[in-house]
């Protein structure tokens, strides 16, 4: 075949020029344009951050740009599945400043890495194996989880006993549940968990309504992404640069840090009607309920990154709570003249949130449930 002239190369060249501009610009212009919502350089709430976040909720949308900031913030459930669980690969990492790195928090494993396994300890141990000095940091995990166990199991516990002191009706329910299915022999153990669904709706509900760290924990993106876009935009981000800021006309979208708001999640008005008001009734409407799966509990996180200790901390929380129940009385706290002490029901309003102290009256309901609790501290 004949050689294509100069003049029809070129002329071929403009044409295809043309089309690929009238292809592309309209489309990078509806992707700046899709960027999600949110308030112009805001500034940043310190104090029940959760409140401002989940306001901005309201206003934006399920998902909340801070462009200042380069973060977004997740108001819902379903959002933080798809971006944090189906695409957990992408959205695992943590955020780590200069001055974490200064007090050597990359040694944490909990603000870490990457990694492609599901044991991130595992994956260590291995990459490690014949380096004691690193398997001893790899071993210190121990000491970070009890530190996020104790403060977060705490929470919980404050929580309920609360709850009961303001809500002497749902604990009178729960006893006479523990006394009918267990009797006053001994106290709960974890085989009757699935005999008493109104403690355990107790125990959800105390885990939806007052989740020990409201903003949960950031999660940082590894790379651009795009979500509920076209599949062409998403092939362009691959070009696009993976510092985490916007770049002027990079088809990104921007999601370096995301914050899940498990509050917001959990007191969502179109999942439940009444998201403020403590009826564990209504956790045993529907067949499976309340026994539905841990991953239901959106106080533990998401994705990789979901909370490691929940197993345990979903035990512990269940039994101490049962054990409560079945055997002490919660109630409001007497003054000299026999009057009621008020309870402001107060919570901090910090990062792990606690019932500010209050005045309450915690007594054996009777005798039996003295000896119980006794005969525990002699037990084997
Ligand atoms: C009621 C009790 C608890 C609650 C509500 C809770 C909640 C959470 C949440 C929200 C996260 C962040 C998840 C995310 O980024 O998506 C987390 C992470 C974590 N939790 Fe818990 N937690 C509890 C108990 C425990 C216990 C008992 C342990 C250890 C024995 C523990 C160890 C950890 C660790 C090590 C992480 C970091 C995981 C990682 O970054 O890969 N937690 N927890």
């Amino acid at each position: 075949m004949a050689p294509a002239s100069p003049l029809f190369a070129t002329l071929y060249g403009i044409a295809a020029l043309a089309i690929a501009l009238l292809y592309f610009l309209p489309r990078r212009q509806s992707f700046v344009e899709s960027l999600p919502p949110g308030p112009q350089s805001p500034s940043m709430p310190t104090l029940d951050a959760w409140v401002q976040y989940q306001q901005w909720g309201k206003e934006y949308g399920e998902l909340v740009y801070i462009r200042k900031h380069n973060m977004l913030i997740i108001n819902n459930a379903h959002v933080a599945i798809d971006l944090l669980e189906k695409c957990a690969c992408l959205y695992s990492d943590r955020p780590m400043t200069q001055v974490m790195k200064l007090c050597e928090a990359d040694k944490i494993l909990s603000i870490q890495k990457t990694g492609s396994g599901t044991s991130l300890i595992a994956e260590l141990a291995l990459e490690n194996e014949g380096k004691p000095a690193e398997i001893k940091k790899i071993k210190a995990m121990g000491t970070v989880s009890f530190m996020a166990g104790a403060d977060t199991i705490m929470s919980a516990m404050s929580s309920f006993l609360l709850t009961m002191v303001q809500n002497s009706d749902v604990q009178s329910k729960a006893r006479a549940e523990i006394d009918r299915v267990i009797g006053r022999d001994r106290l709960p153990m974890f085989e009757d968990r699935r005999s008493l669904p109104y403690v355990e709706s107790i125990y959800r509900k105390i885990m939806r309504m007052h989740p020990a760290l409201p903003l949960g924990l950031f999660h940082v993106s590894t790379e651009d992404d795009f979500y509920r876009v076209t599949i062409f935009l998403k092939v362009d981000v691959r070009s696009s640069p993976m510092s985490g800021e916007i770049m002027p006309g990079s088809l990104q979208v921007e999601a370096r840090e995301l914050k899940d708001i498990p509050r917001a999640m959990n007191r969502d008005p179109n999942v439940y009607s009444e998201p403020d008001t403590f009826k564990p009734e209504r956790f045993l409407d529907s067949p499976n309920r309340p026994f539905t799966s841990i991953n239901n509990i959106l106080a533990f996180g998401f994705g990789r990154r979901v909370c490691v200790g929940r197993y345990m901390a979903d035990n512990t929380t269940w039994l101490a709570i049962a054990s409560v129940l079945a055997t002490l009385d919660l109630q409001k706290a007497k003054d000299s003249e026999g009057n009621e002490v008020d309870i402001s029901g107060e919570y901090t309003r910090t990062f792990f949130r606690h019932p500010k102290p209050y005045q309450c009256s915690i007594t054996p309901r009777d005798l039996q449930a003295r000896d119980s609790i006794l005969a525990t501290a002699t037990a084997d």
